[in-house]
Formats: structure tokens, sequence, C-alpha cells
């Protein structure tokens, strides 16, 4: 049944169906945030704002007639499911602040719906069953994030606003827009964060502010990236913090005042992290999966380790501890300032060496023919078909993959079994409460072991 259009009046650009509503009935979660539904033609809905076995009013967001999908949110809740909550956050909702995903959902129906996920991608695109993924469903909370109803974790120790150019107020941006929701408070941001006051100060001018809060330190930083031609503001907030600022040129990040960088402590080691180098978000997100990586490593003294897209060494330094003198580790990431950073936390560790590069031609121009144990940790895209067979031929004892993406993951999988390695265990934790993401770690062994 097609429900009235509330643009109809205006009536829709040509083939547009932006605008058009339709009642459906909500079928399974995909990756992204979003479940299937089918409009009465037949074409796949991507809503939003909905759960699976709901009755909505779903109107088109993007897409046009014959499209192989459209995109859209659920304007009216018809028939609720029995997991849905009120969205905790004002700001959450059709058309508004695009962070979270799952605001209307219950926080166990949350990981309910990203386990789900997690399966139907090993399926889809590596062709396993939860049992050859050596995955039991459960995606796990982050320690301490089991909060009564209606609480919500404020885990965002990194918030990346968007300033309002009519305004000079930060806020954050909508879903698939570059259009920014005033926002007088993040429910999921980190305290220290939250204690900045981002939201009360003008940053006429500036493009965005992306506040950080270190964990186990008191640093805390803020990195501005003006507008051409714009004059940085004089930064003032409620705690002190240090300043950085984006080049709009370069898009290098060069400090204004106080430190380049905040201290992060994880696995009982402080970290220091420069402007613009990756650290996990979410405070108990270091911790989690160095513990998840060495239990399904086991390393023993004396072996040698990859730790690759190493950032500022996080599993490099794990391991290094636990090879001892006699092992070796060597670390690979691309990032000039994080192989500085990397370099520096690990100086203590004699056999520890971090290589600058990408993984794709530095690990083929170290000429390593044979490892013990490898950790890969890449970005989104996955480490690809390549990568995965160049790895599979070093006869690593066991392989950890920690994955932000089970899409990339599932494709990477497949590539490993192609190399001759089988997934052994695959645990997942939900370190992006409220919203569709979720981190995976993987722990492959060679297929023939013990046949
Ligand atoms: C998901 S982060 C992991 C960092 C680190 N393992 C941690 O947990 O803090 C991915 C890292 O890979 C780096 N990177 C991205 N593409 C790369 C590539 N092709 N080769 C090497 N490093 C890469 C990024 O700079 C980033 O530091």
């Amino acid at each position: 049944m097609q429900a009235e259009s509330k643009n109809s009046q205006v009536g829709p650009e040509k083939g547009s169906l932006v605008g058009q509503e339709y009642e459906v009935e909500i079928g399974p979660v995909a990756h992204g945030g979003h479940c299937i539904a089918r409009t009465p033609e037949g074409q796949v809905l991507f809503v939003r704002h909905a759960l699976p076995g709901e009755r909505v009013v779903a109107r088109v967001t993007e897409g046009e007639e014959g499209a192989r999908f459209l995109r859209a949110d659920a304007v009216r809740i018809l028939d609720a499911a029995k997991d849905r909550v009120e969205a905790p956050c004002p700001y959450a909702g059709p058309g508004r602040c695009g962070g979270c995903d799952w605001q209307h959902a219950k926080p166990g129906a949350q990981r309910r719906l990203k386990g789900e996920v997690i399966t139907e991608q090993l399926k889809r695109l590596a062709g396993l069953t939860p049992e050859e993924a050596g995955w039991d469903g459960t995606v796990m909370p982050a320690e301490g994030d089991k909060l009564p109803a209606g609480e919500v974790p404020q885990w965002r120790t990194r918030v990346q606003y968007a300033v309002d150019p009519a305004t000079g107020k930060a806020g954050l941006r909508r879903h698939r827009s570059h259009e920014v929701e005033p926002v007088d408070h993040c429910m999921i941001a980190a305290q220290g964060v939250s204690e900045l006051g981002i939201e009360r100060r003008d940053w006429t001018g500036m493009e965005s502010v992306e506040a950080i809060a270190a964990t186990g330190s008191q640093d805390r930083q803020v990195i501005l990236a003006p507008r051409p031609g714009a004059r940085l503001p004089l930064v003032e907030l409620d705690r002190p913090v240090s300043v950085l600022r984006v080049d709009e040129k370069t898009g290098g990040v060069h400090r204004v005042h106080g430190r380049p960088f905040v201290r992060e402590r994880a696995d009982d080691r402080t970290y220091r992290v420069g402007a613009g180098g990756f650290w996990q978000v979410h405070p108990k997100a270091a911790d989690t999966l160095v513990k998840a990586v060495m239990q399904g490593l086991l390393p023993r003294k004396g072996d040698t380790a990859l730790d690759l897209y190493c950032g500022v060494g996080l599993f490099a330094g794990a391991l290094a501890d636990r090879v001892g003198d006699k092992g070796a580790v060597l670390g690979i990431e691309s990032g000039k300032r994080a192989v500085e950073d990397a370099r520096h936390n690990l100086a203590g560790f004699p056999r520890v060496r971090i290589e600058q590069g990408k993984v794709e031609s530095a690990l083929p121009r170290t000429g390593i023919t044979e490892v013990d144990l490898i950790v890969l940790d890449p970005p989104r895209a996955g480490a690809g078909r390549a990568t995965v067979a160049h790895l599979s031929s070093l006869g690593a004892r066991r392989i950890a993959y920690v994955a932000c993406d089970p899409a990339a993951l599932a494709r990477d999988l497949a590539y490993f079994r192609e190399g001759g390695y089988r997934v052994r265990t695959l645990r997942a934790f939900d370190l992006f409460p409220m919203t569709h993401h979720v981190e995976c770690v993987a722990i492959l062994e060679p297929a023939d072991k013990g046949a």
C-alpha cells in the first residue's frame, strides 16, 4: 500500500522518489545501520530508524525509479517491535543527527542486530557458516557498558564536531549530509569531551572541531580545521587543552599550543598518540582488543611476530612484552607521525622494529619469509587479496585479524581460506554502542593443523 506523499503538493523531481512514502513490513537488518524492506513495486528499501518485524511508513530519502535500491527513514511506526525504545537522545531520528543508528533499540537488541550482520556477511561474502567461523553469534558489551535502561554509555573519547557556517555553533552532521544538526550535548561523548564545552563556544570560520579526551591521562586536545582564509579563534575552554590546526591545503596537522600529542594508557603502558594519529575511541577498546588478541595468539618466549597497520604500536608493545628478549616484533604502519610515535612508545624494546610504508609494499621489501605470529588491524577497506596471500605464505602458527568492518573481514577470511588458513574463533565486541559499528577479532590457524 502506498501512503500519501508529504511532498506530493510540490511533486518529486522527475524520476526521483525522494519524499515518497510507503507503508511497509520491515525485514532483516543489513550492514550499515538499516533494515531491508520492499516497495509494493518490489524495489529494495534500506530503512533507517526501523527494527525487524515492524510495520512502518517509510519515507524515501535517496533514490529514483528503477534504482537498485532506495534509502528511506521510518517516519511513523504502525506496529512497534518489542525491542523498540524511545530514543534517549533528543537529536536522534529521521533527518536528524547521523552519528547514531540504533538509539531506538534496547542495548541487548543493538548487539543482537550487530551479531546478525556479522553472521550474514560471513555467509554472503565468505560462504562461512557460524560453526565454520568459530562464531557463537554473541557480541559482547565493553566492560562497564551494561547500564540501566535509558542510560547511554559515555564512550566517545574523540568527537568530530561540524560547525554550522551560519551560526558558528558546533553540531554533528546529519546522516549522509553536509548539513549540521545543532546539539547542546552529545550523549555518547565521554565525560572528558563533554567537560570541554565545545557546544557552548563560537567557532565562526571553522569547518570542524575535533575534541579528544585521553584515557588514563588528563590530556585534552582540540583540533581545528579552519575554512580557507579564516583566522583561528582564541580557544578558551573550561579545561586546559592543547590546540592543533589542520592545514587546509595539505591536510597536515600542526601544533598551535600545548603538546602535539595525547598520552593514552592501555595494557599497563602509556602510548603517545600524535596529531591525527589513530587510537581506539572507546576507553575500554584498546585493553579489550589486546586481551582478545593475546588470548587467541598465545605468544611464547622467543616467538617472532608481525604487527601490521600498527598505528602507534598497541599490539607490537603487547607482543614485545610476551615474546621477551629472545623474540622479535616488526610493526608496519603507513602514517609518518604514527611511526615516530610507535618508535618512541616502544623504545624500551630493543627487539622491536617499526617500518614506515604501506603493508602492500613494505612487507615484501622486508624479505621476511617466516614468522610465528601475525596481528593485522587494517583500515575499513581490509587487507585485500595480495596482502592476505603474502601473509598466508609466512607459515604463522596463528594470525589475529582485528576488524572494524565485518564485510572487509569476511572478504579477507575467504582469501585466507584460499591461502590454507581456517578461522579458529571469532569474537565480537560492541565498542561503538548506539551506532551500527562493531569490532571483531578473528583468530586463524593453518587449516591442516592436527589433520
Ligand atoms: C585501524 S588502525 C589500527 C592501529 C593500531 N593497530 C591500533 O589499534 O591502535 C589502522 C592503521 O593502519 C594505518 N594504515 C592504513 N592503510 C595502511 C596501509 N596500506 N599500510 C600500512 N598502514 C596503513 C593507519 O594509518 C592506521 O594507523
